[in-house]
């Protein structure tokens, strides 16, 4: 209790009502309060009413403060009846003398009994506030549970009248998402089965005036004897989302995010040990899904993505040329490594790389006994230090189902991948066109791929969903009538609809960046075994065909091809000379040479991933080269900031270091402080800066140990 009455005799009292104190404190206080205003009182000659007076006015403050936070009636009358015997007791033993063993017995017996009515005040308030507390929260369950106990008789009902059961709902689950509910039912006796529901969907769907889009999905429940019905009332399919901005890494371990379900839950996939079959006819939105795809890939920091797409590169090139032109730069303008690890256009390059992978696969299966011996797996345990390759096939299914011979070779590497890789971290995602029985009918994929996407858009043709998604009932293509949308189905998760995100080009340069320095480099074992088959991969010659997709063309998503297909253009797929006539005059050939090389260069400067002996790969050793050409090939002009000056070759700190030049003036600036800016080594600056002086973009001033380099504009 609060009694904070104390000195009447000086001031006044200090009144305040709602002071804390605990029951002990607030006896303790009250009584030594009333003790010292009797002695002091007494002593003073103080009329004892003034003390009555003063506990009145207690009891009185302390019932308004108790109604205003709305204590109890009992609280109000316990609180204002100890200031009135506090009160009564200080008149009492200012009339008879409070130093008397009388009046200090029975002084403390008040304390006592104080402390006691208080402390009991307090626990039935608490006790008082937990069942108000608990009262709302029974009043909220009983709406929500009125809502799931109309929801459980009216679906019993359907099910009933649709399915010619009965079943008894025992639990009806809303989803967070707010997008629908999940129903727990108990089949009736007589042995019936989840099938009897499931088989109904559509008439179940239909029957509860789902808006389009929406389903009523059954799958098994806890027991043979349950069923699990998923109803989505609200159509997220309908609806184009872009590919979450948070870039943070992934682990093929813990699951790539592909897309989401009807409940507008993120699905991942686990690849691991499962391959994947990517089914989508053409304008389904397959290109799109390939980059979602890349996109976990590349955020995963334990896997590298080789990408084969005999479509001229088109899907791998987005995650390839941003970075390969030196358009993006790392927050320190570090070069950005590509979002893929290699990209095969050709039949001749799809070959080297699928050799490489398949004695990759084999070397590792004797180097590392040692290591899955020690870990106790017959798994090669993957890390961002053996880190798994996934190999991404864009219309690979059509390559195993071709009847050209240069094909079926290709088709036999592929398998074989498949065949003998899984334990070596080393899996596959094959797309298709259409999922016809030649697609399905290839063992291999049938056992090995099991991670299955049916990207429908509407499309009907080539969409068997019943083969791509064995024992899953009542999926109809026209479910899923929207771009990008579909049915997933993986060995964790039957098959349902889903949507995958739509991934705009800019995402896709800001994944490439963000993910620069998370990729994994190939550990030694493999790189050894893939031989410059691997290392040589961003050679000039081998990716020259690179220079002519970008001319004129674009390398975003949802635009599909980036370069038209050859038409005996000599070039295995790639229809060079059509490009090349619509800019005769600006010589790529060079320049696109010229490119590969410094990408090379900045790649092998920056993560010691491309060392190849005799390779010109260094901008200074590139003699052969004009030192002014024209890049009509990569258009890197286009690409840049309007009006910036791009150096010609180079590192892709050379511009800042120029730059830095340039603002030095005539004093120009030590290679010492360049390499301090750019943070390179010295001798690395120094070969990049003697080039770039040959090249006319800076002057050397010789001058001992005081050598310097001048922007030509201050020489
Ligand atoms: N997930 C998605 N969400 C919304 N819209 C999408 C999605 N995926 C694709 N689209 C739309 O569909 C268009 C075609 O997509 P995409 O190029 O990926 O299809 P495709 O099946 O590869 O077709 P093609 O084979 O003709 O290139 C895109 O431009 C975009 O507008």
């Amino acid at each position: 209790m609060t009694t904070n009455t104390a000195n009447t005799a000086s001031g006044g009292p200090v009144l305040d009502w709602a002071a804390g104190h605990g029951p002990v404190t607030g006896a303790l206080s009250a009584t030594t309060g009333a003790f010292a205003a009797a002695t002091t009182g007494a002593a003073t000659g103080m009329p004892p009413g003034w003390a009555l007076a003063v506990g009145a006015a207690g009891a009185l403050g302390h019932t308004i403060a108790g109604l205003r936070v709305r204590n109890a009636g009992r609280t109000v009358a316990t609180r204002a009846a100890c200031w009135l015997l506090g009160a009564g007791w200080t008149t009492w033993a200012m009339a008879t003398g409070p130093l008397t063993w009388t009046a200090l017995g029975s002084l403390a017996a008040l304390g006592v009994g104080i402390g006691t009515a208080n402390r009991s005040a307090d626990l039935y308030e608490e006790a008082r506030e937990e069942e108000a507390i608990a009262a709302a929260e029974r009043q909220v369950a009983a709406e929500l549970s009125a809502e799931r106990r109309a929801i459980a008789a009216e679906w019993a009902d359907r099910i009933q009248r649709v399915c010619g059961i009965t079943v008894r709902v025992l639990a009806v689950e809303m989803w967070p998402t707010g997008t629908g509910f999940s129903l727990d039912a108990e089949l009736p006796p007589g042995g019936a089965t989840y099938d009897k529901v499931a088989k109904e969907a559509p008439r179940l769907s239909a029957d509860a005036r789902l808006p389009h889009g929406c389903t009523a999905t059954a799958s098994p429940g806890i027991d043979q004897g349950r069923v699990i019905l998923d109803v989505t009332t609200v159509n997220v399919l309908a609806e184009e989302r872009t590919y979450p901005d948070d870039y943070g890494p992934l682990s093929v371990l813990t699951g790539i995010p592909w897309g989401y379900r009807t409940n507008a839950e993120e699905i991942r996939t686990y690849l691991r040990e499962q391959c994947a079959l990517v089914v989508g006819p053409t304008g389904s939105g397959k290109t799109n899904m390939v980059h979602v795809i890349l996109a976990g890939f590349a955020r995963a920091d334990d896997v590298l993505t080789f990408v084969i797409d005999l479509n001229a590169g088109s899907a791998g090139l987005p995650w390839v040329l941003p970075a390969l032109s030196g358009d993006l730069r790392g927050p320190d303008g570090a070069p950005v490594r590509p979002g893929i690890d290699w990209l095969a256009a050709t039949h001749e390059e799809a070959t080297i790389m699928l050799d490489a992978v398949l004695r990759i696969a084999r070397h590792r299966k004797t180097v590392y006994q040692d290591l899955m011996a020690r870990a106790n797996t017959d798994l090669l345990p993957i890390s961002a230090r053996i880190p798994q390759i996934m190999l991404v096939v864009d219309e690979g299914a059509e390559i195993l189902t071709s009847t050209d011979r240069a094909m079926r070779q290709l088709a036999a590497k592929i398998l074989e991948v498949i065949r003998i890789a899984r334990a070596m971290g080393v899996r596959t995602v094959l797309t298709a066109l259409g999922a016809t029985g030649s697609v399905l009918g290839n063992l291999m994929i049938r056992r090995e791929a099991k991670v299955r996407v049916a990207l429908t858009g509407g499309e009907t043709e080539g969409m068997d969903l019943s083969k791509m998604f064995p024992g899953t009932r009542g999926l109809r293509t026209d479910q899923a009538p929207y771009k990008g949308s579909g049915f997933l189905g993986t060995p964790e998760e039957t098959a349902g609809l889903f949507k995958a995100w739509r991934i705009l080009p800019n995402q896709i340069r800001d994944i490439t960046t963000a993910t620069t320095d998370r990729h994994p480099v190939l550990d030694a074992p493999s790189k050894e075994a893939a031989g410059d088959a691997y290392t040589r991969r961003w050679d000039p010659d081998r990716t020259a065909w690179m220079r002519d997709t970008t001319s004129g063309s674009d390398t975003s998503t949802g635009t599909g091809t980036t370069a038209a297909q050859t038409t005996g253009s000599g070039r295995d797929g790639l229809n060079l000379s059509a490009l090349r006539n619509e800019q005769p005059e600006q010589g790529p050939e060079p320049d696109a040479d010229a490119l590969a090389a410094r990408f090379m260069a900045e790649i092998d400067k920056t993560f010691g991933t491309t060392a190849e002996p005799g390779t010109p790969d260094r901008p200074e050793q590139r003699d052969d080269k004009p030192p002014t050409a024209p890049r009509p090939g990569l258009n890197l002009s286009a690409l840049r900031g309007q009006g910036e000056q791009a150096p010609e070759a180079g590192p892709a700190w050379l511009a800042d270091a120029i730059d830095a030049i340039a603002s030095a003036g005539a004093a120009g600036m030590k290679p010492s402080a360049i390499a301090e800016l750019v943070g390179k080594d010295r001798k690395t600056v120094r070969a990049a800066l003697r080039a770039a002086a040959e090249r006319g973009e800076l002057v050397y001033r010789d001058n001992g140990p005081h050598s310097v380099y001048l922007h030509p504009d201050h020489a």
